[in-house]
């Protein structure tokens, strides 16, 4: 029988992450080649049109598994339902800002989106906050929105994930799917920690360690950590734009996750933490005093079997 449509909001989805995830998660790449989805998309009256434009592309796309789409700049009417809202609306930094530079900008923003989700999302909605900082955007949403659950309230910090999962790819000519178990501890931010002791590699003598393997402390100790930590500016540098396929495809690997699961390998994603991180997958479960990142602020990995 098929499956009932799932409601996903995309805020800022006239933006470019925005034209990026949308028909990522039309094709199923978000929660499944057979899950039915709804998609609502919220921007503000000067984005009114292009998100009319994003729209109309849509539908001449003829996506098999979208069965609506609501373009909106009311955010009730964007939250109405929703069982998956990806909080993307803000406004990206420029070259030579840090990520807490737009800080003043996006918090306002995530106050009043908290207050429609609460009132209008579907129950147990589960919430992705993208836009930056969105470590501090998610604890904003998470205080107004007290009757969402903590659990649901999360942030991506799966594209540093996979960027760590690129280095170690390009830098042993391996497959990036043969390499798994990378860890980011702390915010998404140049504070952050990529984290590889846990890391290994498939090859045809079975899983090595990727310490092992790469023979190489000081470059996984310095080059790799803060390639991984300046990622996100080295491509504004590139491309003049903040990245935005990557940030759209990684959003769909925390939500698939999180919601088809089950988790064999590590994933790591910003959830509210009381202080301490917790790093857990399969049954095992590692807690680690926080060394970084600052009080209550969203900053663990987890293994979603646990939450
Ligand atoms: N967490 C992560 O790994 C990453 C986060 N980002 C962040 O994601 C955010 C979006 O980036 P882009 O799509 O490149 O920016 P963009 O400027 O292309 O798009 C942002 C969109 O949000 C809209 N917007 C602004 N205020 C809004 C509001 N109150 N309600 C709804 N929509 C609103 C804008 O009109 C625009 O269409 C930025 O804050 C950026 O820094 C970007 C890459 C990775
Ligand atoms: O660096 C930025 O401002 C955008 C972002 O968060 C990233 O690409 O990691």
């Amino acid at each position: 029988m098929a499956k009932e449509p799932m409601r996903v909001l995309v805020t800022g989805a006239a933006g470019q992450i925005g034209y990026a995830l949308v028909p990522m998660i039309a094709r199923g790449v978000m929660l499944g080649a057979d899950q039915p989805v709804i998609l609502h998309m919220l921007d503000i009256p000067p984005a009114a049109e292009a998100l009319n434009g994003v729209k109309m592309e849509l539908v001449d796309a003829a996506f098999p598994l979208l069965k609506g789409v609501v373009a909106t700049t009311d955010v009730v009417e964007a939250c109405t339902g929703v069982n998956v809202a990806v909080m993307v609306g803000g406004f990206p930094r420029k070259e030579g800002m840090e990520r807490k530079d737009v800080m003043s900008k996006n918090v306002s923003i995530y106050k009043a989106q908290a207050s429609a989700l609460e009132a209008h999302a579907a129950p147990n909605c589960k919430v992705l906050v993208v836009a930056n900082p969105a470590n501090t955007n998610a604890l904003i949403l998470k205080e107004f929105a007290p009757s969402i659950p903590e659990k649901n309230v999360t942030c991506l910090t799966r594209l540093d994930h996979n960027r760590a999962l690129g280095q170690i790819s390009e830098r042993l000519s391996v497959q990036v799917c043969d390499v798994k178990n990378v860890i980011i501890w702390g915010n998404h931010s140049s504070t952050q920690y990529p984290d590889v002791n846990h890391a290994t590699v498939k090859t045809s003598s079975g899983e090595k360690p990727v310490r092992e393997l790469v023979a190489d402390d000081a470059w996984l100790n310095g080059e790799f950590i803060t390639t991984v930590q300046q990622r996100g500016a080295a491509i504004i540098k590139a491309r003049k734009f903040s990245s935005a396929l990557s940030a759209a495809s990684s959003a769909c690997d925390h939500i698939r996750d999180w919601v088809l699961g089950p988790l064999r390998d590590i994933c790591s994603m910003g959830v509210y933490s009381d202080g301490h991180m917790v790093c857990c997958w399969t049954d095992l479960l590692v807690p680690v005093h926080a060394a970084w990142g600052w009080k209550s602020s969203v900053s663990r990995s987890t293994s979603l079997k646990k939450r």
